[in-house]
């Protein structure tokens, strides 16, 4: 009974989703069903010129023959191309369709669940999987004619000989076997071959991107074993593929066969006993021949859906999860301190990162975050943004639970820049004005830029503003690019601006010039972690976090005085603090 159950479970995993997919996005009816009429219409001309072979092969000469056979085969193959033209339309649509959805999908993933699944796994949804779920749709659409088409053919036959045709119901479970097994063994092939793909991508994505540090640490042999690892894997997997791909064929050509035999043993014996006439079994392989090769048409169908589910598992898990929803809840009101309570956190519910982080992140001030590494700063930023939620405590702004307000409101206060913020493929000017509200003026761009030291550097370069940064931004160094980033952020016009470290990789000469750019007022509020304590020292207030607690917070000298965490920071990097 359990047993039963879990299969039914499993059964309405592999259809239930695989079906919902496709209530996520309109499906082009029109050219799919305007294929399957075209399709039955191919059928009845095939028909028709099997009835005509049939007429010649009698010695039916006659001039309405001959021209109704050649004009009946034109037809037939100006049909079958145009239904090939208007289902492959449908086919590409649809996978511009599912695309759509599976990016919107990604794109609304918690960060969470985007960090868990590695950004590798995430391109092969909407590269390759999409494509999948297309030409399954294609299939099952496809399958609708060749039903029809395979029961007419096997209308024919029983008209021309029952008695023959009945021969065949002994292959009918045969056949049954050859459907329920390829499509059985090419559901695991497909999964294999997907599993496969995504790890030999996820490799080599992550390994190539690495290629400098794998060529600085002398690890070239290494690396070409273990990608060698992944490229026999995958050939492992395209083996199956192949060896179940010649089970199938081997299966169908015995069931042919079968077929073959019955008809020969069943058709003379109908010859002897006079209940057909001598070149019956040649005339009834033209139509049982058209029955196999229906039978095939709509297995081919079949095993695409069977294959398809397995590769499209993955993209049904990612679009049953719940997705972000940026315009739920509370309006924010107005902005102001930002306050810290109780604060747990763990990414992985066992680790703790943030155990009981109580601070305030005042209003209109600067505030420096400092700490040994991996004490928790930078989550706290990200908890500041809505990109994960507290195990417990809460987060207030302006009084304001951060869990009941709307997460574009809340994420339209900040701009957030890394140690090493990535820019994205296309101009600088475009870069710089990517994620700001209102278009901004070219003289705002300037400010900016100037602002964030990236000016003088920018009208260096032949093109200036328009240059191309390639990408990822490739063709800047890492502090060129920094720099872009920070002016990217002042053009967002933040309420509050969070910087990780974002001066750190300036040259030492501009990185005091653009953080005291960036505190000057510009935004009403900075906060910024840092591990230079002269940058410290500029701060309004700063908070000292330890193995996810807060050790101290108050202004540079009070820390100074009663902090001895802060001292001992200070002291490290032989600075001076007033006692
Ligand atoms: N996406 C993640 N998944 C799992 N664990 C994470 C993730 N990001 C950070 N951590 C863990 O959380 C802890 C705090 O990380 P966090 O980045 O907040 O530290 P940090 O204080 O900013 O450190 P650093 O000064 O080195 O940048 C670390 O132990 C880290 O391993």
């Amino acid at each position: 009974m359990k047993q039963a159950q879990t299969k039914q479970a499993r059964k309405e995993k592999l259809w239930g989703p695989f079906l919902r997919l496709y209530t996520r996005f309109p499906i082009p009816w029109v050219y799919y069903l305007a294929a399957i009429l075209l399709g039955m219409l191919a059928t009845e001309l095939a028909l028709k010129v099997a009835d005509l072979t049939i007429r010649v092969n009698k010695g039916e000469l006659y001039n309405a023959v001959i021209i109704g056979y050649v004009l009946v085969s034109i037809l037939y193959a100006l049909v079958v191309g145009f239904q090939n033209v208007l289902s492959a339309y449908g086919t590409q649509k649809t996978t511009l369709r599912v695309r759509g959805v599976v990016w919107r999908a990604i794109l609304g993933l918690p960060m969470m669940e985007v960090e868990a699944e590695g950004p590798s796994n995430l391109i092969s949804c909407v590269t390759n999987d999409a494509t999948q779920a297309a030409s399954a749709l294609q299939m099952l659409f496809l399958s609708v004619s060749s039903l029809y088409a395979l029961v007419r053919a096997c209308m024919k036959m029983i008209a021309f000989n029952g008695q023959l045709s009945l021969v065949l119901v002994v292959s009918i479970p045969l056949a049954a076997l050859v459907f329920f097994l390829t499509g059985r063994l090419q559901f695991i092939a497909s999964r294999r071959q997907y599993e496969a793909l995504n790890t030999m991508t996820a490799f080599f994505s992550e390994h190539i991107a690495c290629a400098k540090h794998v060529k600085a640490q002398g690890m070239e042999e290494r690396e070409i074993e273990e990608g060698l690892q992944a490229i026999e894997a995958r050939y492992r997997a395209d083996l199956l593929n192949v060896f179940f791909g010649m089970v199938q064929t081997g299966l169908f050509s015995l069931y042919t066969r079968l077929n073959t035999v019955l008809i020969a043993v069943g058709g003379s014996q109908l010859i002897r006993t006079g209940h057909m006439a001598s070149t019956g079994i040649n005339d009834f392989t033209t139509y049982s021949g058209k029955v196999e090769q229906y039978e095939s048409e709509l297995l081919t169908p079949y095993q695409t859906v069977k294959g398809t589910q397995g590769s499209l598992r993955h993209v049904n898990e990612i679009l049953a999860r719940p997705s972000e929803h940026l315009e739920q809840g509370a309006p924010l009101g107005p902005s102001g301190d930002i306050r810290l309570q109780d604060v747990r956190f763990s990414f992985d519910g066992e680790y703790p990162v943030l155990r009981g982080v109580s601070c305030t992140i005042p209003y209109g001030k600067r505030t420096a975050i400092i700490g040994g590494n991996g004490s928790g700063k930078s989550t706290v930023m990200k908890l500041l943004q809505g990109f994960y939620r507290p195990d417990s405590g809460t987060i207030t702004l302006n009084g304001q639970d951060l869990a009941e307000v709307r997460l574009d409101d809340l994420r339209g206060r900040f701009a957030y820049v890394l140690q090493n913020t990535p820019l994205l493929a296309g101009t600088i000017r475009e870069n710089l004005i990517y994620g700001a509200r209102t278009a901004p003026d070219e003289a705002a761009v300037i400010a900016a830029a100037k602002a964030a030291g990236a000016h003088d550097f920018i009208v260096r370069l032949p093109y200036g503003y328009d240059t191309q940064v390639g990408s990822a931004g490739a063709r800047l160094s890492g502090g060129q690019r920094q720099r872009i980033a920070i002016a990217r952020a002042l053009l967002v016009q933040p309420e509050y601006l969070l910087l990780d470290e974002a001066t750190a990789s300036l040259d030492h000469r501009t990185a005091g010039a653009v953080l005291d750019s960036l505190l000057d007022g510009r935004v009403p509020t900075v906060l910024y972690i840092s591990h230079n304590m002269e940058e410290v020292r500029r701060a309004d207030h700063v908070i000292v976090l330890r193995d996810g607690q807060v050790e101290a917070s108050g202004t540079p000298d009070e820390l100074a005085r009663l902090s001895p965490a802060y001292r001992d920071y200070a002291a490290k990097q032989r600075l001076e603090v007033p006692v």
